[in-house]
């Protein structure tokens, strides 16, 4: 597997060669050497967060293919349900910023503690990830198919397309 893209700080994100997940030897509770850029970024995306309603600050943050850092904070709402997740606002960032494809990826609580993207949030990751594609989480680095198996996406728009005679921009 390719290096990853280094990190503002120069860092370097572990490859892995195993099956996920995790894919890394990295005990939980410890963080990768290669993602302490990333965990940073999002502690401090955090501290931006608008969680008065839940009081659960989270913060995203993501290096693309090229290189660039990209970070997100939720922002909730009275009207709960329309509240935004911090990895809503990361792939807003990602697409404002120039797009592409993200190589890696964290997010971490209130305490600064990594967590799981939620469901919701796991497709949006899906649908910008890179083929090299990792995610640190709480038991580790782990991949695409480690973060979200046999996810659903545009392939699978393609194959319907193609059943009926269209063609999927
Ligand atoms: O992956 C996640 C999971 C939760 N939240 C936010 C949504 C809500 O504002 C708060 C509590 O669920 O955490 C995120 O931003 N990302």
């Amino acid at each position: 597997m390719p290096d990853q893209p280094q990190t503002p700080q120069r860092q370097t994100a572990q490859s892995h060669t195993t099956q996920h997940p995790p894919v890394d030897q990295t005990a939980a509770g410890q963080e990768p050497s290669g993602f302490h850029g990333l965990i940073e970024a999002a502690g401090d995306a955090m501290r931006q967060a608008y969680a008065p309603y839940s009081g659960f600050p989270v913060g995203a943050a993501a290096l693309t293919e090229d290189g660039r850092l990209i970070t997100g904070c939720n922002v909730e709402n009275a009207s709960y349900g329309v509240g935004l997740c911090a990895e809503c606002a990361l792939v807003g960032q990602l697409q404002l910023t120039g797009g592409g494809k993200i190589a890696a990826f964290t997010c971490v609580n209130g305490a600064g503690e990594i967590i799981m993207p939620c469901g919701r949030c796991r497709q949006l990751l899906n649908e910008f990830a890179a083929e090299s594609f990792q995610i640190l989480t709480p038991e580790g680095i782990t991949d695409l198919d480690g973060m979200l198996p046999q996810a659903f996406g545009g392939q699978d728009l393609a194959h319907h397309d193609r059943q009926r005679g269209r063609t999927t921009p």
